[in-house]
């Protein structure tokens, strides 16, 4: 069979170039730039690389972007005052605020807090629940592009069995949901699943995001099938720092019809992803202020 590794940085880069389109479109109509915040908690050195990514990714789209970084102590009330502030904010259309956060603070609480028209993460439970009920509005960006992965490498997804492996309220339950919409039969394999093995082994489209490093080998996969490695795990190996995903990917390669690597492969449209939620957040509120032109 032969081969197909599925490009996830050049695909993010074209939906990011026709996002960029989309943008000087309506800013020429008046509408106000897009608005992105993100905030930071802490000095973790890999969020600290995300967020760079992220909004790097957001000016490359010609959005608007603000960064807020608190200490690693500050208070909760001192991160609840941040995310209100946003909300209120007319220039900003999405807030992200990076998790984990530091064990003092709440995540459910900054979950619950930042309104649901600009939570481009897709976590508030009112997001959550219009997503479960084929409403869908924000959604999760792994998952989404996840799907628009899949979008281009099957086609229909209807009648296809796809298997998730995972179910965290940030990959495995959104990406389960969206595949059910797409009228995919799901199945949610966990910690305490009998035989996940064969469960796998039967899986048209194939999801892996349960965080264990090289955890699923050709031993769960059916020969044909669509494969998505969600995880990103660094491990050492020959002394050396690597990045792999939750994919054996040299010994599943050679069976499966199209795979995406770690890197360069769902973290990249995850990014591309959080641009197209902030952008739907935009047109959906709709803010239009007039333009005065400098001449
Ligand atoms: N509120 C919130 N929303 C998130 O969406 C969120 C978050 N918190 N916290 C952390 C995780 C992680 N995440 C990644 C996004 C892109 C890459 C990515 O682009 N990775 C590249 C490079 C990775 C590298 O070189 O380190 C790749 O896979 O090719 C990775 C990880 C978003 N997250
Ligand atoms: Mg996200």
């Amino acid at each position: 069979m032969s081969l197909n590794v599925i490009d996830g940085r050049q695909l993010a880069e074209r939906l990011v170039e026709e996002m960029a389109e989309e943008v000087k479109t309506r800013t020429a109509l008046g509408y106000q730039r897009p608005g992105l915040a993100v905030v930071l908690v802490g000095e973790d050195p890999a969020s600290a690389i995300y967020v760079r990514n992220k909004i790097r990714t957001a000016e490359k789209a010609g959005l608007h972007s603000v960064v807020t970084h608190l200490d690693a102590s500050c208070s909760q009330q001192a991160l609840d005052d941040i995310v209100t502030d946003l909300n209120e904010r007319d220039d900003i259309d999405g807030i992200l605020v990076q998790l984990p956060l530091p064990a003092h603070l709440s995540e459910e609480r900054i979950i619950n807090l930042i309104t649901p028209e600009k939570d481009v993460d897709g976590f508030h439970p009112m997001n959550v629940g219009q997503l479960a009920t084929g409403q869908a509005y924000l959604v999760p960006c792994t998952p989404l592009g996840c799907l628009e992965i899949l979008k281009r490498e099957v086609g229909d997804l209807s009648g296809k069995h796809a298997v998730v492996v995972g179910r965290s309220n940030i990959v495995g339950k959104p990406m389960a949901s969206m595949l059910l919409q797409a009228n995919c039969t799901v199945t949610v394999v966990h910690s305490k699943t009998v035989d996940a093995v064969s469960l796998c082994k039967q899986a048209d489209i194939l999801v892996a995001a349960v965080g264990v490093p090289e955890l699923l080998d050709s031993a769960w996969v059916k020969p044909g099938a669509v494969v998505l490695d969600v995880g990103i795990n660094a491990i050492e190996k020959d002394g050396k720092r690597k990045l792999v995903g939750d994919v054996n990917f040299a010994d599943v390669a050679d069976i499966c019809k199209a795979i995406t690597p770690v890197p360069g492969g769902i973290g990249p449209m995850t990014i591309a992803c959080l641009i197209k939620n902030t952008l739907v957040a935009a047109k959906q509120r709709g803010v239009k202020q007039p333009v005065v032109k400098a001449r």
